[in-house]
Formats: structure tokens, sequence, C-alpha cells
């Protein structure tokens, strides 16, 4: 297949205050999240004067992929949408579509299966092709990342340079804490083509880079950010608890590796920054917090390696990956389809 564009897809978030309401209605549109919540989580980013840095992120990792392309002899325009906020996904696809762009590839900002973290950005993919018509391109999701070494080992270094921070005469009673965000257990139980697959490939994560970073040291993987209405069962501990529990148990420090995301976006540094922070020095735990791939050179040649795969003939043996769980490059029509919601 002959491919003439890549485009990165991210999730968007605002970048003045006027705008976090509208871009909090576009996420939640639909999503059954109670108006306390919305509420709640408009302050998080008024906190930041209304700006989440995860834009400015994506124009930085935009950046460094047109550069790593033109030194590594790849010659495709690399384009940018977001699924929430501006640029807009269907503005973007308009633009690939006036520059006559007929095939891209889509990088998104998140490694894993399951339906807010791959399925939802291909449906959100199609509804801005079918927003602007017949001749949209044909765009096709690259693959799922959780284990590739570009994504691991910016991982394991960060982990390492927060243990760092932490006092060694102590190391026997710290703990690696792996975050990723809550989902609804509905919504984890279908991930994946057989389901279970965002849950099973973050422990996956977590196991590869707690083996690489730190041997010696137990770990846990928790979830954060938990959302919705209360009623509704979402994946457990949530960070906040499970620093209790470390305490009760006679921790004396965490690390604490958000390795559900890829760059350190409002999710990070509210909720584990600002809260999670805030929890650990109630519980008199020392905190350090591990960085997220972000532009690593490492992450940003992955974007350039999962391209190749797809381009290459015969690229499937170009595949580096680090882990054992099953794999797909293209996901099955019925894979991570919601629970349906009673009447
Ligand atoms: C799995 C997952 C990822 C990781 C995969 C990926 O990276 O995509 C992720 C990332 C992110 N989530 C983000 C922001 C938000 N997520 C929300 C709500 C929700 N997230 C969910 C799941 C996930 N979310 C779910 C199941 C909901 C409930 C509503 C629904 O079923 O869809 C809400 C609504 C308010 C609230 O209730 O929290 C906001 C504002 C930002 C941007 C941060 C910034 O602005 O810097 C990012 C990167
Ligand atoms: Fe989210």
């Amino acid at each position: 297949m002959a491919y003439d564009a890549v485009v990165l897809v991210s999730f968007g978030g605002p970048e003045r205050p006027e705008d976090v309401m509208p871009f909090l209605q576009n996420v939640t549109r639909g999503r059954g999240v109670p108006p306390e919540r919305l509420a709640e989580v408009a302050e998080h980013y008024l906190h930041f004067g209304g700006v989440s840095p995860i834009n400015q992120q994506c124009r930085e990792l935009l950046a460094a992929i047109r550069e790593d392309f033109a030194a590594n002899g790849v010659d495709l325009p690399v384009y940018w949408g977001n699924r929430n906020w501006d640029p807009m996904l269907a503005d973007t696809v308009a633009q690939l579509r006036d520059d006559g762009v007929t095939h891209a590839l889509a990088f998104v900002t998140s490694a894993y299966g399951g339906y807010s973290s791959c399925r939802q950005y291909q449906e959100d993919i199609a509804a801005a092709r079918a927003a602007v018509g017949p001749d949209a391109p044909v765009i096709e999701k690259l693959r799922q990342f959780w284990d590739h070494p570009g994504f691991v080992e910016p991982h394991v270094d960060a982990v390492q340079a927060a243990l760092g921070q932490l006092d060694p005469a102590r190391r026997d009673t710290t703990r690696l804490v792996f975050t990723a965000h809550s989902v609804p257990t509905s919504m984890a139980a279908n991930a994946g083509p057989h389901g279970g697959r965002y849950e099973a490939q973050l422990r996956e994560t977590a196991r590869l880079v707690a083996a690489a970073a730190a041997p010696d040291l137990p770990y846990d993987l928790v979830w954060q950010s938990r959302s919705g209405p209360p009623q509704v069962p979402w994946l457990e501990p949530d960070v906040n608890d499970h620093l209790g529990t470390l305490a009760g148990q006679g921790v004396t420090g965490v690390v604490v590796s958000p390795i559900g995301f890829v760059s350190d976006h409002l999710e990070v540094i509210w909720d584990l920054d600002t809260e999670a922070r805030q929890t650990a020095k109630q519980y008199g735990l020392d905190f350090v917090r591990a960085g997220t791939p972000g532009t690593d050179p490492r992450f940003v040649a992955m974007v350039r390696e999962l391209v190749r795969e797809r381009t290459e003939p015969d690229g499937v043996r170009l595949r580096r990956r680090l882990g054992e769980l099953p794999f797909w490059d293209t996901c099955p029509t019925v894979c991570c389809v919601p629970a349906r919601r009673p009447a």
C-alpha cells in the first residue's frame, strides 16, 4: 500500500479559560458524566489558567517527528488533529483532502487497546472523514505500542531517575506504583478482540518497566482519574487509596510512574503531581513522579518504525517488541465495542 501522509491524532485540550467548558462538553457528550464531576474537572484546568499542556506537547512531538522523518529519509508530510479540541480532526482531514492526500497513516497518542484508548480514536477518525465527505482520504491507525522499546525504555529511564531522588537508605521500603487512567469495568472487560486487553497490556508494560528499572523492588499497577457516576464500577484501587494502603504496610516512599500516558498532560500534572503528591504527604510517604516519553528521541523514532512496518515490503519483520501478549496490526471490526447502555 502506498501512503502519502502521517497524522498525529491526540486527545486535545483547552488553551484559554473560556475554552475549558466547551472542551469538557466535547469530551463528555453522551458519556453520562455527572455535572458535578465536570465542574470539578473544570477547576483543575482553571488552576492552570485554563491551559492544558497537551496541545503544546503535541506541537513539540509533531516538530520532533518531522525532524526525525527528514533525517531518516521518510518522505511523508506529518499533520496533526485532535479528538476534542482545536486543531479538530475534521479540519485536519479537510486539509489532507485539499492537499491531495488519499491514504494516510494515523499515529495515536495512546499505547493501549480498549474503547477510550483505541476504538474511540478510530470512531472519531471515521466521523471526521464522514464530515469531510466522499473524497476524504483513507486513514489507517498504526498499531498499539505498549511493549515497543521506544515506549518502554523512556519509562524505564524515568523510573530510574525518579528512584535516584529518593533516599537510598530507605530503598528496602520503597515501592514502584504504576498508574493508568481508570475506565469502567465493563469497558475494561470488552477491551481488545477477546476482552481484558487494556488491563493485560498495562500489566505487561508495568512488568517490563519494573524488571528493567528496579528488579529488586515490588511494584503495583493502580488507577487514576476516575470519572463517571458513582454507581458505575470502575477499575480500582485508585492511586490515592493505594498510597494509604502502602503507608499502612510500612512503605516509606513511592515512585509513581504514569505508564498509561505518553506525555505530562493535565491528568498527570493535576491528578498525580498535585492530588496524589498531597495524599502521599498526608501519609508521610516520600513521593517522586516519574516522567513520560514526551519527545524522547527513542519514542519519536518509534513513530518512524511503526510507519516503516506499514510502508516497507514485508514490514512485519521490522516489528520490535519486548512483550509476549497476542498482537494485531489492524483492529477487527468487533473489538472494544462498548457495553450497551440500559435504555
Ligand atoms: C483510557 C483513557 C485515557 C488514556 C488514553 C488516551 O490518552 O487517550 C484518557 C486520556 C485523557 N483524558 C483526558 C481528559 C479527560 N478525560 C475525561 C473522561 C474520561 N477519560 C476516560 C478514559 C481515558 N482518558 C474515560 C473512560 C472518561 C469518562 C468519559 C468517557 O467515557 O469518555 C474527561 C472528562 C472529565 C472527567 O470526568 O474527568 C477529561 C477532561 C486527557 C487530556 C488531558 C489534558 O487536557 O491535558 C487525556 C490525555
Ligand atoms: Fe480521560
